[in-house]
């Protein structure tokens, strides 16, 4: 077995070795802010990389010690342009992008060398996804949650926005790419075409937002989306992150008749991104009681990778975690 199957039976061996389910990470930002970091930035998570990577890891510690089956990177923001504009060499940014997954590799290695040597382990070893945020989440204007980019953004705008991040953070060895928050159809065309003319040998999952819990923030359906993305045999899972958690329910339902890949969700607490004051807005939301009772009708109904977005925290995938595991 070569190259991607190669991934995609890693990505197999996780989720049947966690029971049927497993589990991804929580709100990463929102767990670096909890330690007292200041991300209020274009750069937003990303800044960490350069501010305090010591933090990062620790983070990923955090989760992994909650339960975490899969390990999101710190990219999600970490932009070539994005860090070009802070005055650092397009070197330096490749440096920066790389030492995203490496923080995430070394604590993956850490834990997982301290656990298997534990008699009666239960934990697997965690794979690690390198977060490709979108180009709405570069543009820090709440876009990711609009989809509106605009009429000069051509798919050809979106692949050479993607394609050099996207080539740095395969060389820096990830299990698998993580694409975050697409809002629209093009961006998720864009990703499916660059995986191929990259000719990507890891598996990634693609997950969208959702304002109104049945399209993509964009407005276009899921059908359209999903059609583009079943093609591809790059991509290994389909879902949706940071979208409110009462929505997932039934777009899980709506996935499984659009495809047969893997379906992944992670949603976000039920807060609001207010992306031009740049702060979250109280709604309506799961605390970690509701995420426990939901993660098992989520998995009943077909996800297979399970885990939360913003605002939700270690203690909510400690709550996951738990209750997957103890009703498999
Ligand atoms: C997932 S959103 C809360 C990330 C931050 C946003 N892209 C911004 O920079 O405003
Ligand atoms: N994984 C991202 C959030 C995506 S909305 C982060 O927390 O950095
Ligand atoms: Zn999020």
């Amino acid at each position: 077995m070569v190259g991607i199957e190669r991934g995609k039976a890693l990505l197999d061996d996780l989720i049947e070795k966690a029971g049927g389910c497993a589990v991804v990470d929580g709100g990463f930002a929102t767990q670096l802010e909890r330690h007292g970091a200041s991300i209020n930035d274009p750069l937003w998570s990303a800044l960490c990389l350069i501010k305090d990577p010591d933090l990062i890891k620790r983070v990923h510690l955090e989760y992994l010690v909650a339960g975490a089956n899969v390990l999101i990177t710190s990219s999600y923001q970490a932009t070539l342009p994005g860090f070009l504009s802070r005055g650092f060499s397009t070197e330096e940014g490749e440096l920066l992008l790389k030492k995203s997954v490496k923080l995430a590799v070394e604590a993956r290695d850490k834990f997982w060398d301290a656990k298997r040597r534990t008699p009666g382990n239960s934990h697997n070893r965690a794979l690690v996804a390198a977060s490709i945020g979108s180009y709405g989440a570069y543009l820090a204007d709440g876009s990711e949650y609009s989809g509106c980019y605009g009429p000069h953004v051509s798919i050809d705008k979106l692949k050479d926005f993607h394609r050099r991040r996207l080539q740095v953070l395969v060389e820096a060895g990830p299990d698998l790419l993580a694409f975050e928050t697409i809002p629209n159809k093009l961006e998720a065309q864009a990703c499916v075409e660059l995986l191929e003319e990259e000719n990507v040998q890891i598996p990634s999952w693609i997950c969208f937002s959702s304002v109104d819990g049945e399209n993509a923030p964009s407005g276009e359906s899921f059908k359209e989306c999903l059609t583009i993305i079943n093609k591809s045999n790059k991509v290994a899972a389909v879902g949706i992150n940071c979208a409110p958690p009462h929505f997932i329910q039934s777009l899980i339902q709506k996935f499984k008749e659009l495809t047969g890949k893997i379906i992944v969700v992670y949603p976000n607490s039920g807060e609001i991104w207010d992306g031009i004051a740049k702060r979250w807005l109280p709604s309506k939301c799961f605390d970690d009681d509701k995420f426990e009772f939901f993660a098992t009708r989520w998995r009943d109904s077909g996800a297979k990778l399970i885990g939360g977005c913003c605002r939700t925290t270690p203690s909510t995938i400690r709550a996951i975690s738990r209750v997957l595991k103890n009703d498999s």
